[in-house]
């Protein structure tokens, strides 16, 4: 039998500043060539794991160490990082902290140089990435100026070019619109086949990693390795969810609908259901049974765009321009479409962090005048990277942070801020310092903080990218109640299942143009924009489809009906 090139060996790993071990005696052995996927809920340690196999830990985050855990042979304990850097090549879930070069080309091309590689392969090698993965437009940009979806598609490619043995993916989809997450998932099946490389890939949306073939899905629980099983006995299982993974959307769907999921023999994907009379007839029966929402009615104008751009620079491609939308009271828009087409733009813009070219209105009177203070009094605005939001060292600080320079009194700043720790699942974390926080933890401490103020325009750029399911329907099922209780909200999403759910209606944008401006589900019916947004249909259209159910969009009607309703 080969060796495996990772072992972990009764590995019990504890930050030096935890009271506690983050991972428990954890024994997992992967072979090369392997693809595994490891998930589980926020702050259950997967990040951890990966900080062992690219010498993270404990070269950098050091702590105590019991039992071993080698990395091709070596014991991590005897490894320095910049050896380990031959092995395993990461990208890493907060990308901003990845960024060596002055420009994307230079970025990418740094893993090629640190191997002494001769400079015209070099140069040949980033072209060819580049143009795979459409950010050739950006290789002489900044790699701080990205926007989310851009970073992450350029520190995929520094650690596709790497031709590491090891491959980590540490949340390779967080930022990445619907069609690139499908493509990058294709292009990391690809090298894998050509390096026969082990590839690991930590992921919250398991259905979008499960479009290509794994061989394990391994499950994390509070540090403890809780399943190590392939894909379709774990979806057979039916316990993702119990541990605060989102199943499958056509697997609840099929649940739903009274089908019996151990009659099934492989439930990996659509296309591998079986063609069966008796599976459709289910299916049809339960729509036809189901009862369909109304849509939402129109209320008074409160923000008004009218021509509504900004253009970073005289370089820049495709800049945003000629927005004009009105955003009625009540409304809960979703702002979706192709990484870099200027979703978090328009947002800076409506707080007037960028300049504006047109104008806007709130509730009837041109923003232009207050300032950026008065107007965070009405407009809230969560960033996408929580980094850049956070500026205190303890979490009930930063969350306090609003209120005290709003000179609430300090019963009231308690109660406030535990309220919205509570909604956010960070109240046994309260008295913790920021830095001991997973990235996801971090992104729902900026929520808090801007939830806490209550403003009357809530406007969060993709709350739920990285999120687990529990804490995802948690923050959901919350802004939800803010919206029935008459707040508007904006929220921009990748999440086309999100949008469909929750928000009433969506705007879609691409290469710096709104495109559309409809109900969520008309969206996802047009093939020309779902293209040039680059958007997705959710697996439950494809059910529908695949077992030709009279009108599929009623079918997704209807499932998501009966979420809502639940
Ligand atoms: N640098 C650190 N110092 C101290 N403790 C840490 C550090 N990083 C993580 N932890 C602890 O380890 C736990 C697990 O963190 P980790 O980043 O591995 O979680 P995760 O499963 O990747 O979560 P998420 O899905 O939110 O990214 C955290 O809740 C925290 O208690
Ligand atoms: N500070 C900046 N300087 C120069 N260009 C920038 C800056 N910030 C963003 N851009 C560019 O503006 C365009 C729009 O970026 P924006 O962040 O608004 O996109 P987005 O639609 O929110 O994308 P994503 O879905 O990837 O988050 C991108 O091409 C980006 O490269």
């Amino acid at each position: 039998m080969t060796q495996p090139i990772i072992s972990f060996k009764n590995f019990t790993f504890k930050y030096d500043s935890q009271a506690f071990p983050t991972l428990k005696n954890i024994n997992l052995d992967i072979n090369k060539g392997e693809k595994i996927l490891i998930a589980g809920p926020s702050g259950s340690g997967k990040s951890t794991i990966g900080r062992c196999l690219n010498g993270l830990i404990p070269n950098i985050d050091t702590g105590d160490i019991e039992g071993e855990c080698l990395v091709n042979g070596k014991n991590i304990q005897d490894t320095n990082l910049f050896e380990l850097s031959f092995t395993t090549s990461t990208i890493l879930q907060d990308t901003d902290s990845q960024f060596i070069g002055l420009t994307v080309g230079e970025d990418i091309a740094f893993a090629l140089e640190n191997d002494c590689k001769p400079q015209n392969k070099i140069r040949q090698t980033v072209h060819r990435w580049a143009d795979e993965l459409n950010i050739s437009h950006l290789l002489k940009q900044s790699p701080q100026k990205l926007s989310g979806g851009q970073k992450q598609i350029v520190a995929l490619a520094g650690v596709l070019i790497d031709e590491s043995p090891i491959l980590l993916f540490d949340e390779p989809l967080a930022n990445l619109d619907p069609a690139s997450g499908v493509k990058t998932m294709a292009l990391i099946d690809q090298i894998q086949k050509e390096l026969n490389a082990t590839v690991i890939i930590i992921e919250h949306r398991v259905e979008e990693v499960m479009r290509q073939p794994l061989d394990r899905i391994i499950l994390i629980n509070d540090g403890e390795i809780v399943a190590d099983k392939k894909p379709n006995e774990l979806l057979h299982e039916n316990k993702l969810e119990d541990i605060g993974v989102r199943s499958p959307l056509y697997v609840k769907a099929l649940e739903k609908a009274g089908i019996d999921l151990t009659s099934i023999p492989d439930l990996t994907s659509v296309e591998a259901l079986p063609n069966e009379a008796e599976i459709s007839n289910k299916l049809q029966y339960w729509v036809d049974h189901s009862t369909l929402e109304g849509e939402k009615e129109e209320t008074t104008p409160l923000l008004e765009l009218k021509g509504v751009g900004h253009r970073y620079n005289k370089l820049q491609v495709n800049p945003l321009h000629d927005v004009t939308a009105t955003i009625n009271n009540g409304d809960f828009v979703s702002i979706v479409g192709q990484n870099g087409a200027g979703k978090t733009t328009l947002c800076r813009i409506i707080c007037g962090f960028v300049s504006n070219q047109g104008r806007i209105l709130f509730d009837g009177d041109d923003i232009a005048s207050p300032s950026i203070k008065e107007r965070s009094e009405k407009i809230g605005y969560v960033m996408q990277d929580p980094n850049q939001m956070i500026s205190q060292k303890m979490i009930f600080d930063e969350v306090a942070l609003g209120l005290r320079l709003r000179n609430y009194n300090k019963e009231q700043i308690k109660e406030k801020v535990y309220h919205a720790l509570k909604i956010c699942g960070l109240y046994p974390y309260r008295n913790w310092p920021i830095s001991a926080l997973s990235f996801g933890q971090k992104k729902r401490v900026t929520i808090a903080a801007i939830l806490v103020l209550e403003p009357d325009l809530l406007i969060l750029d993709e709350p739920t990218a990285g999120q687990d399911w529990k804490t995802y329907t948690k923050i959901m099922s919350f802004l939800k109640q803010l919206n029935e209780q008459g707040k508007t909200i904006m929220i921009i999403t990748h999440d086309m299942y999100l949008m469909m759910e929750y928000t009433n209606r969506s705007l879609a944008f691409a290469d710096g143009e709104l495109i559309a401006d409809t109900l969520p589900i008309k969206l996802l019916t047009e093939k020309g924009l779902i293209k040039k947004a680059a958007l997705k249909r959710t697996s439950l259209y494809d059910l529908a489809k695949k077992y030709q159910l009279k009108d599929p969009d009623a079918f997704v009607r209807a499932y998501i009906n009966s979420e809502r309703n639940k």
